[in-house]
């Protein structure tokens, strides 16, 4: 996950491969109530690991559920309406899928034991989501409810009464489904001895939703009666039994954002999407027949789908979304690259969601330079030529993040392509932890649109934390190019090749097979990264790098470093030879005083004596040689912006590199 301020994405282009999806919320949430209130274990099979079902799975506990959660398995004891405490205030962030079933769920539960008292609260805007429809419903049964804000939405105190099921239940749907979902998902507790009935007040939106709750209520042994849409019945004698173990299939909705970049960007070869198929029984796959109309070409599988594009521009639509609410917010970033102006409608659920939709979505395809007319319940956006450089509001909502990262996508059509800023990338986390790391596994980018900040300068100047700082602030990998040399001068040592010996040097060089992960560095698959700070391979390193041969064979692997959402790359001629285009190249020094007392400071703390004076003497003979050498000699490209630390902390570092990053960025004006 990225869990920095902002995340910028390069313009981006094709894309192919394969991405798996994580769990889907919806089905993981209400198998989680399911099991937490079923008798026994039941055991989900890749359960959504993301911040709504953690609030999902803290509530659980706190009301007496064991759970153990062993690589892909969660094994869950339910409670079997049997909270383990008769008082609990439960957080539960900004999740739809846990306030709305567990406010029923416990609502039914703190009528049936004495002095039961459950207080559910949420994020600042979980406040503003509305839940009186619910609460009437709960009110009309007998519940006791307390809104302890505002009358109508959350935090609210359900705190007994005595249940009335003699009626059925009236409950409203035309803002949630939710509402329908949580009582159906709760209401089993109450029908021990007679049929409940729920009737549906009005419309009801976003209907497939239901048939996901009927589903996974058929499985925990409920078989609701309907009538349509309008009543269902909760036999008498309903009672939840676990099934036992059962898969989470992938989200349909997280799927919108990869079927979108096939039907965009994959041009040669399709994106395949694992973990949703034409066997989902969640209402947002048929987000595939949207795209479709919009001229993707879809293989479905019953578990996996492939999409590529069909036709470009893509056709205009004007389409009611209302039964793929979540989904259908992607239609509205790929509306940019069609023939003419969609429009969604019967969207008005939009605007009571994590934020308002509707507005925030016109809001920020705007700032991109689109023209979007907006209405009460739909939304029109117009195709775009040229794109501007914007930076993304995301207003805490994950899907606002993931869509409009879609814009990033820049067909070249001879305008300048420009990169997108998402601000807040985490976000994501509410239901889709590793989305940009999935994005960039599959999304390519011209080279020269990917950017890289060089740091050069001599040994012990501090390049390397300078560069881990940068890159960490900017979310952008790091290569540490002097570790190549490193590297190459172990494997020659082990091979029991002499640093003199070009060629043979060269012949280790293009053989190793090297893995980097973080700051490990495995050399044929063995961790040598604490080898490779030893001083005698650091010697050794500066003469390996001395031949031009050896430099040349290092050349592509460090240009392979280069890789979305951007580099951070120290050494000696990163930014004279190996990148002598980067946008932004920074020449580090520090006098050799300075850079000897560091690393003696280094060496004393890990108990191994040195002296100052052999230290500095031993930098300056390096920097000599480094400096000498007739191939890629240290110097500071012509364009390098120089930063000496001798008496600057690694912080103000940092800052003073970000600061000279974004004065070269487009988005100066327009961010914040
Ligand atoms: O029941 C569910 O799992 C959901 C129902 C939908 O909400 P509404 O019924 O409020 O449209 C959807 O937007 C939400 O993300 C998940
Ligand atoms: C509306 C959403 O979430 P929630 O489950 O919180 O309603 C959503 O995920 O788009």
């Amino acid at each position: 996950m990225y869990d920095i301020p902002h995340l910028d994405l390069p313009p981006l282009g094709a894309a192919a491969g394969t991405v798996r999806l994580p769990g889907s919320k919806s089905i993981s949430n209400r198998l989680l109530l399911l099991a937490g209130l079923s008798q026994g274990r039941t055991t989900l099979v890749d359960l959504l690991d993301s911040d709504d079902t953690r609030v999902m799975l803290a509530a659980l506990r706190t009301l007496g559920c064991t759970i153990e959660q062993i690589g892909r398995l969660t094994h869950i004891d339910g409670f079997a309406g049997q909270p383990a405490v008769a008082e609990a205030e439960l957080f539960l962030g900004n999740a739809g899928t846990a306030m709305r079933p567990l406010t029923a769920a416990l609502a039914v539960l703190s009528t049936q034991g004495s002095g039961r008292r459950y207080t559910l609260k949420g994020v600042p805007r979980m406040h503003e989501r509305p839940i009186g429809d619910l609460v009437d419903a709960l009110r009309g049964l007998g519940v006791t409810v307390d809104c302890l804000a505002n009358e109508g939405y959350p935090p609210l105190c359900l705190a007994g009464g005595t249940l009335d099921l003699n009626a059925p239940v009236k409950v409203r749907g035309d803002v949630s489904s939710q509402f329908l979902t949580a009582l159906l998902l709760a209401l089993p507790l109450a029908a021990e001895r007679a049929d409940v009935v729920i009737e549906v007040v009005g419309e009801l939106i976003s209907k497939p939703y239901i048939e996901i709750t009927l589903n996974l209520l058929e499985r925990f042994g409920i078989a609701v009666r309907r009538d349509g849409w309008a009543r269902f019945t909760i036999p008498a004698g309903s009672r939840y039994v676990t099934p036992g173990e059962v898969h989470v299939e992938g989200d349909a909705s997280s799927a919108s954002y990869f079927i979108a970049l096939g039907t965009l960007a994959g041009v040669d070869a399709p994106v395949r999407i694992e973990g949703v198929g034409s066997a989902s029984i969640q209402g947002d796959i048929r987000f595939v027949e949207a795209a479709e109309a919009m001229g993707a070409v879809v293989r479905a599988e019953p578990n996996a789908l492939e999409v590529r594009r069909g036709a470009w521009p893509l056709r205009a639509i004007d389409m009611d979304c209302n039964a793929i609410p979540d989904a259908a917010m992607t239609l509205a970033v790929m509306a940019l690259y069609a023939d003419g102006p969609c429009t969604l409608r019967n969207i008005a659920s939009w605007r009571v969601k994590e934020t308002d939709r509707i507005a925030a979505m016109a809001a920020e395809l705007r700032k991109v330079g689109a023209q979007v007319e907006e209405g009460a319940d739909f939304i029109r956006v117009w195709p775009l030529d040229v794109f501007q450089p914007a930076s993304i509001h995301t207003y805490d909502d994950h899907r606002m993040a993931m869509c409009l990262s879609l814009a990033a996508f820049h067909p070249l059509k001879g305008a300048t392509p420009v990169p997108t800023r998402i601000l807040d990338p985490k976000c994501v986390a509410k239901t889709f932890p590793d989305y940009f790391e999935t994005l960039f596994s599959v999304v390519a980018a011209e080279p020269a649109h990917i950017p890289v900040i060089t740091i050069d300068g001599p040994t012990a100047s501090g390049k390397g934390t300078l560069a881990a700082g940068v890159a960490a602030r900017l979310g952008y990998h790091t290569l540490d190019s002097g570790s190549l040399y490193r590297v190459t001068a172990l494997a020659a040592r082990s091979a029991g090749v002499a640093p003199e010996d070009e060629a043979g040097v060269v012949a280790i060089a293009r053989a190793m097979k090297l893995q980097f992960a973080g700051v490990v560095v495995l050399l044929d698959g063995v961790d040598v990264s604490e080898q490779l700070r030893e001083e005698q391979i650091g010697a050794m390193a500066s003469q390996v790098a001395a031949h031009p041969a050896v430099r040349a064979a290092l050349f592509d692997l460090q240009c392979a470093f280069r890789q979305l959402p951007g580099l951070v790359a120290d050494g000696r001629d990163m930014g004279t030879v190996i990148f002598p285009v980067a946008p932004l190249k920074v020449f580090l020094t520090a006098t050799a005083a300075a850079r000897a007392e560091r690393r003696h400071k280094q060496l004393i703390s890990k108990g191994i004596p040195a002296s100052l004076a052999d230290l500095r003497a031993d930098l300056e003979a390096r920097d000599a040689r480094d400096r000498g050498r007739s191939t890629a000699p240290l110097k500071p490209a012509e364009d390098a912006l120089s930063l000496d630390n001798s008496l600057v902390g690694i912080d103000a570092s940092v800052q003073q590199v970000v600061d000279w990053w974004e004065a070269r960025l487009p988005f100066g004006a327009l961010a914040g």
